[in-house]
């Protein structure tokens, strides 16, 4: 039937996973990792600043108002690094782009429990949440090549 599938108002986009933007903040070889505070079963775990993409807002514009939010500190986004992560059971993605701070601001842990600059060679001394894996193993050779040492 024709008019079976007509729901309107985005419905047919409700199998669409949601988009969970992070930032890899880069400065002087080295990125940004932060520790989370809660809920429990993740406290202590480590990821890159971001969150869930807001209906009509941009992935640029989300990552730098959580970027404003979770640090204080104003970025400019970059290139993505590594593919999109399944989470959830598939209804969500972890995706992930570069970004440098901007006017000399300087992070600071407003939600996370700690805040740590890792190099490349450090990248796993710390225990990151299991999605981003592929990510920090893509992001290794662009702390390597980083031009800001
Ligand atoms: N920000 C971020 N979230 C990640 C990463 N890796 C990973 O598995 N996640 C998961 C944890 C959460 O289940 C989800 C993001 O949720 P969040 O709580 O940070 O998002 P949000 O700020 O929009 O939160 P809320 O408004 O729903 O409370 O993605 C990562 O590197 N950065």
């Amino acid at each position: 039937m024709r008019t079976e599938r007509v729901s309107g108002n985005g419905q047919a986009d409700r199998r669409e996973p949601k988009v969970v933007v992070g930032a890899a903040i880069i400065a002087n070889g080295r990125v940004l990792a932060c520790a989370r505070a809660a809920p429990p079963e993740v406290a202590g775990r480590w990821e890159f600043p971001g969150g869930k993409v807001e209906p009509g807002e941009s992935e640029t514009a989300a990552l730098i108002r959580e970027c404003a939010e979770e640090l204080a500190v104003r970025v400019e986004i970059g290139q993505r690094v590594g593919r999109d992560v399944r989470m959830a059971h598939g209804r969500s993605v972890l995706r992930v782009y570069t970004a440098r701070l901007l006017h000399g601001d300087q992070p600071k842990p407003l939600e996370h429990s700690e805040l740590r600059w890792l190099s490349a060679a450090e990248l796993d001394t710390v225990s990151w949440l299991p999605a981003d894996a592929p990510i920090v193993a893509a992001l290794r050779p662009l702390l390597l090549s980083d031009r800001s040492h």
